[in-house]
């Protein structure tokens, strides 16, 4: 699978905003890749990807879902589902094998436990991308600078903070991904 042939459909498929959004995540996430040990490659194939379902219908959503395997709890929560959905696109329709990359997809929204170097890398370059604007980005941005983990654990505490004071569900598992990230 070429970058130039995904880059193409992510650009067919996606809003303009969403689009930049996309580009922006490409090129932060093969920044941190190199300063992280990560490779390249991977990191720009899951950034890619990562919100190739995310502007999909809800209806669009929970009709993929019951016929892919998700894991445990995201149907819940309809935002969540663009992530295992883009993974799944990613296995079929271009071939992607490297279960890496694929996680890395699924749970680029949520965090996991035991995170990976290229979980982090993508869940960070989302939070960060030269477009994102939000109270405590900088903070995200600047602890990146330093620690891959950190940035991880800052950001998911931003997005537990920003889900509890608009009065919507949190995810478990970005629970389990916080403590995972606060005892390494
Ligand atoms: N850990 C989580 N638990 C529950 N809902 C979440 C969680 N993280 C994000 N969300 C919800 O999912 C939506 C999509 O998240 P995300 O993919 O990070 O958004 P975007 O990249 O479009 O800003 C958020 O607006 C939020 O409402």
């Amino acid at each position: 699978m070429q970058t130039e042939d995904l880059a193409r459909d992510v650009g067919a498929t996606l809003s303009k905003p969403r689009f930049k959004h996309v580009q922006g995540v490409v090129t932060t996430a093969v920044r941190l890749a190199v300063q992280y040990g990560e490779s390249e490659e991977r990191a720009r194939t899951a950034a890619w990807l990562h919100d190739i379902a995310r502007e999909w219908p809800r209806d669009k959503l929970f009709e993929a879902a019951e016929s892919i395997e998700v894991p445990a709890g995201f149907a819940s929560i309809p935002a969540l589902l663009h992530g295992p959905i883009a993974a799944h696109i990613g296995r079929t329709v271009y071939g992607i094998e490297d279960v890496a990359i694929l996680d890395a997809i699924t749970y680029h929204t949520t965090g996991r436990p035991e995170m990976t170097v290229l979980d982090m890398v993508l869940f960070v370059a989302d939070a960060i991308e030269p477009g994102r604007q939000y109270p405590g980005v900088e903070e995200v941005r600047a602890a990146a600078d330093r620690s891959l983990a950190d940035a991880t654990r800052i950001s998911i505490d931003h997005t537990i903070r920003y889900l509890i004071n608009a009065g919507k569900p949190l995810f478990p598992l970005t629970v389990l991904a916080r403590n995972s990230l606060l005892t390494r």
